[in-house]
């Protein structure tokens, strides 16, 4: 296996925080003759097992007891020659370890350098390290069994079986370039379309619950809107369990934007409470009013308020206005329904529309399943992927690729140009999956990784 980068890289791999123990990570070419130098067991030492001994400096002075964990290239993370030294979990400890392999020949670990390693040698595509990160920073339970999978494969797997559809059919061209006066093909002009379309729908699809994915790993914004006094901040307390933002019957009582999380079904949500939207000549209103609607620009979902015991106002229309224009999933709440619901509902033009009382809390349990379907789009959790902004950028590219092939082949243009746009949309599979990459875009992939992983 290909060694990327000839030095010794080493962090520490654990919290920096006292613990009971603490790892430092050190990876690279020539490693296990560095450890030599600082330890007190002396080699041979053998691939996966574990040694007991002492880390000291050059003087001879223990630094630190130790177990120590030997890995040999290709089986290891990075798929480089590489070890662990179990420290005791102290700072101060870990600091001084770490700079006495640092002292012996290694360099401090860029963030993610390790993954990033493991990537280059073939140990994981792109999609596996993405979903490394995601298995750390998950929030939720059911965020890490998704990133699991990705992690064991899932994802590469399906796409790989795309990119054999997408072979079987260049294969097929190329028997046409190079026999372009015979008709060899038993594949059909209809056929190929269909499998182009069929392969568009998987990726278009596979698009779309990578959108839900951010969803699930990054969390949902929720705004919540409405004129004063309907109990925006009291649905805030509500659905956060929590007293957080201050509920009184003087309307206008919320100014600035107040932001609470919590999560459903371990999906994580963060909400905006703003102040009511009113025409107001109070200055430091004015300035909530503003952000009250920058909180919609904001928003993933919006949660329009209404006092479903009266009648709507002016205010409530001119907000409807401005909600009917935009493209964000909105949920209309009918507010106060304990006081008996008095509003029209013909003129709330939305395609969800809730019964609600902050007071008793009735309704609060359909609430929390809508913006639960809204926020996953019912994709099943066994389709859910993370994906980067680039790996995105990638698939839709080759979803507007498909379109391209299928136009290509209606027309019957030239193999030889069918087939440059097949390669451009494997091309384009393959960055999805990493085969192709930049290094600015390995970059950005790698920076958001902790030290030491
Ligand atoms: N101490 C420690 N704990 C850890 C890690 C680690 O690197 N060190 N991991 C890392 O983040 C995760 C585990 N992932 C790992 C993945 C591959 C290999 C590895 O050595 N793979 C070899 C050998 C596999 C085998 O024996 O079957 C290989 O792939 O060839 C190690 C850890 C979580 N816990
Ligand atoms: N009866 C009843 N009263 C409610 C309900 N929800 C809120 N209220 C009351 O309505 C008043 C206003 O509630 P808030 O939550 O402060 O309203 P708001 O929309 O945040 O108001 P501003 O911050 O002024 O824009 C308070 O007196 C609440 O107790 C409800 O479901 N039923
Ligand atoms: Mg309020």
């Amino acid at each position: 296996m290909p060694q990327h980068d000839e030095d010794i890289i080493a962090a520490i791999a654990t919290g920096y925080t006292e613990a009971a123990i603490g790892i430092i990570r050190v990876s690279g070419k020539g490693c296990l003759e560095l450890l030599e130098k600082i330890f007190t067991k002396k080699p041979p030492y053998k691939a996966n097992r574990l040694y007991y001994g002492h880390i000291t400096d050059k003087q001879g002075k223990v630094l630190d007891e130790v177990l120590v964990s030997i890995f040999k290239a290709p089986h290891s993370y990075t798929g480089e020659d590489s070890f662990e030294i179990n420290c005791h979990g102290g700072l101060v400890v870990l600091n001084s370890v770490l700079e006495r392999v640092m002292e012996a020949g290694a360099r401090l670990a860029q963030p993610g350098e390790f993954t990033k390693r493991a990537f280059l040698n073939g140990k994981l595509d792109l999609s596996q390290a993405e979903a490394v990160a995601k298995v750390i920073s998950a929030k939720s339970k059911r965020a890490v069994d998704v990133a699991q999978r990705q992690l064991q494969g899932n994802f590469s797997s399906k796409l790989d079986e795309i990119r054999e559809q997408i072979l079987y059919l260049m294969a097929e061209n190329e028997v046409r370039i190079d026999h372009p006066e015979e008709d060899l093909s038993d594949v059909s002009t209809e056929e190929k379309i269909r499998t182009i379309s069929d392969i568009q729908n998987k990726l278009k699809q596979i698009l779309r619950a990578a959108e839900f994915g951010n969803h699930l790993f990054e969390g949902v914004i929720l705004a919540l809107v409405g004129k004063p006094n309907v109990g925006k901040s009291s649905l805030l307390n509500l659905i956060t369990g929590s007293e957080r933002a201050i509920v009184t019957d003087i309307p206008g009582t919320t100014r600035d934007v107040v932001k609470e999380q919590f999560n459903i079904n371990g999906v994580p949500f963060s909400i905006l409470d703003t102040a009511g939207i009113r025409k107001t000549n109070d200055t430091v209103e004015k300035i909530g009013v503003k952000r009250s609607l920058k909180a919609i620009d904001e928003a993933d979902i919006v949660l329009a308020i209404f006092d479903g015991s009266n009648d709507l106002t002016q205010e409530d229309k001119k907000l409807i206005e401005r909600l009917k224009s935009s493209a964000k999933p909105i949920i209309a709440i009918l507010n106060k329904t304990d006081l008996g619901i008095k509003i029209n509902k013909d003129n709330l033009p939305f395609e969800h529309l809730l019964e609600l009382s902050c007071k008793s809390g009735k309704g609060l349990d359909k609430l929390e399943k809508t913006l639960s379907n809204i926020a996953l789009g019912g994709v099943d959790d066994s389709q859910i992927v993370s994906l980067n902004a680039s790996q995105k950028q990638s698939l839709k590219k080759a979803i507007q690729m498909c379109e391209q092939l299928k136009n290509d082949i209606d027309n019957d243009i030239d193999p030889a140009l069918i087939g440059v746009d097949f390669m451009a949309l494997t091309d384009y599979l393959d960055e999805v999956i990493g085969k192709i990459t930049n290094e600015d875009m390995l970059d950005v992939m790698f920076k958001k990784f902790c030290i030491g992983k």
